[in-house]
Order: structure tokens, then C-alpha cells, then sequence
């Protein structure tokens, strides 16, 4: 990319206009009322870099429904908590399913094959409860978050969590059959509840990216895991972060990324920034297509990659 700050912004303006005009918006998921009703129209980009300001462009300030973008802080707190431990009752292998498949779980008897498809992050958040109530729980989740982006004004939607509650049947049925194998310590009402509760968390694009800063791994960064960890969870959302879609991800992007059910994606370029998207509408696999399209964009202008650079990269 070339130098300058000017040019950051010209790329992330280039992006937003790109994905306003782009007719075919995806699908916006519609298994609760609130993420139904939000308007496919919106899109933002937002780049934040160890002690720079952050830049942004589109509805960089609206916020949205994290969704299973939350299924890295958590498994940074499960991690912080048991260490390696966690392997024992979770993968960190690909599933290439969607990301509420039950088909791998019962082949392999439980045991979750990554912790950012659904079974999975059930199972960290299962690890991060152990000794506390739901409420601590979140309490400690909403800290590190707001410890990650420098801002306290990141709060849980209450109507999203209850409604997520009222559908989620098959996290139910997932949360049971941990239980039945023997992966499960808490009863599933109590961690379904907080992980319905993390899952509905809301941030901006800019608060997305600023929050993502601790997996840069820059001493200007916010330090809340070590530079091993950061690598290990940069490696787990490169492989897993897009559930079936990971592959595609890597290949179209060439960075570590999570993506949501609400439209949000955020992805890490070590060493160099954290990068948040968001458009509602997704694609096949159940992630944003806007936003998807919009970092392949953002990756083949600034030739930012883990795979190679190109000339120019900063
Ligand atoms: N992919 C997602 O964002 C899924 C999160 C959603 N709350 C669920 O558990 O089904």
C-alpha cells in the first residue's frame, strides 16, 4: 500500500462505495424478529492500528449485534482461565459445516471440533462460567471487551438475548448433547443463557475494530494475552473463523477473520491492524457477503495478506 494516511482512507472509501452500490446484498438472517428488521442498506469498514486513529468509513457508528464474533473474546477468557486444558474438551481442527451442525458431534462423540462453530463456543463458554454465575460471567466478558476497544459504552440487547433464548433450539439440543458426553459442567439453561447473552452484544464497526486490537500483537496495543495466544487464536480464526466458508475466506481475504450472524466481520492483520466490516445481508454460508466481498477488496488494495506481500506493503 502505499504511505500516508490519506491513502488508508481513499481505499476505505473505495471500499464503501463499492459495497453501497452493489445491488445483490445477501440475505439478512431472519430467525429473530431483531436482526430481521435490520436494513440490508448498511455497510461499513472501519481499520484500527496500534496507537494511530482509528479510520472508518460508512455506518461506521451504528451499532449491530456481534453474534458469534463474540466466539473470540470468549475463547480468549477460556483460554486466560484453564489454558491448554481446553483442548481436552474442544478441537481446533475445521468442521467445513454450518456453523450449528450437529453431524460432526455425534460422530465424535462430544468433543466439539473447533470453539468457533456453535457446539464449540458452547463448550468455552461452559469454561469461562465454571465457578461463577452467569451474571459474573458476562460481567468479566463486557470488561474485557470494553478493556479491548477503550470504551465502556459496549453493552448486551437484552430483546436480542431473549429472543435467542426463545428460538434456540438447536443450541439446545447441542447444549444436551455435550451434556450427555459428559462436556458440559453447567446446566444448559445457565450456559446458554450467557452465551446467548455474549452473542448479543452490540458494537460499531469502529468499536469492533478497536476492540480486535489486542490480537495485532503490537506493544502499542492493548496487552490482555500473550504474544503466543495471539498467535494460536489468529491461527484458529483463520482455519475455523468461517465456519464451511473458512477456506474461501482464507483464499479470497488471506487473513484471520470471525464472522457473525449479524453481519460483522473482523479480521486481524498481524502486527499491522485489526480491520471490522459490517453488512447485514449474508452469503451461503451464513456470513456477511457485503463484508466478505468488501476485505477482499480492502486486501487486494492495501496487499495486506499473511500468505506474502506485495511491493508497497507498509
Ligand atoms: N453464526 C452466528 O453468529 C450464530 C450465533 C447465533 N446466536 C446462534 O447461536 O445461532
Amino acid at each position: 500500500m502505499a504511505q500516508g494516511k490519506d491513502s488508508l482512507q481513499q481505499i476505505l472509501d473505495d471500499v464503501a462505495s463499492a459495497a453501497f452500490a452493489t445491488p445483490d446484498r445477501g440475505r439478512v438472517a431472519d430467525y429473530i424478529p431483531e436482526l430481521a428488521r435490520v436494513n440490508p442498506d448498511q455497510f461499513a469498514v472501519a481499520v484500527a492500528r496500534p496507537g494511530k486513529k482509528t479510520m472508518f468509513a460508512g455506518d461506521a457508528h451504528t451499532p449491530f449485534s456481534i453474534q458469534s464474533v463474540s466466539k473470540v473474546f470468549t475463547l480468549a477468557l477460556a483460554l486466560g482461565k484453564v489454558g491448554d486444558r481446553l483442548w481436552a474438551r474442544v478441537g481446533r481442527e475445521p468442521s467445513g459445516q454450518a456453523f450449528d451442525s450437529m453431524i460432526l458431534l455425534e460422530q465424535e462423540k462430544g468433543r466439539p471440533r473447533n470453539p468457533f462453530i456453535n457446539a464449540g463456543a458452547i463448550v468455552t463458554t461452559d469454561t469461562v462460567l465454571a465457578g461463577s454465575s452467569p451474571r459474573e460471567t458476562l460481567g468479566s466478558l463486557l470488561r474485557f471487551v470494553r478493556a479491548a476497544a477503550g470504551d465502556d459504552n459496549i453493552h448486551i440487547n437484552e430483546s436480542v438475548a431473549q429472543s435467542e433464548i426463545t428460538t434456540g433450539h438447536r443450541n439446545f439440543a447441542l447444549a444436551h448433547f455435550l451434556l450427555s458426553h459428559g462436556n458440559l459442567a453447567n446446566a444448559p439453561d445457565l450456559v446458554l443463557g450467557t452465551y446467548f447473552h455474549q452473542c448479543a452484544i452490540e458494537m460499531t464497526c469502529t468499536q469492533l475494530a478497536n476492540a480486535g486490537l489486542f490480537l495485532v500483537g503490537d506493544k502499542a496495543a492493548p496487552r490482555l494475552v500473550s504474544p503466543d495466544r495471539i498467535r494460536r487464536i489468529n491461527a484458529l480464526m483463520m482455519t475455523c473463523g468461517h465456519y464451511d466458508g473458512s477456506g474461501d475466506y482464507a483464499y479470497r481475504v488471506g487473513l484471520p477473520g470471525k464472522s457473525g450472524v449479524g453481519g460483522g466481520i473482523l479480521t486481524i492483520v498481524p502486527g499491522i491492524a485489526s480491520v471490522a466490516v459490517w453488512s447485514p445481508g449474508l452469503n451461503n454460508y451464513g456470513n456477511s457477503k457485503l463484508g466478505t466481498e468488501a476485505m477482499q477488496r480492502f486486501a487486494d488494495m492495501t496487499g495486506w495478506s499473511v500468505f506474502g506481500s506485495r511491493e508497497g506493503r507498509p
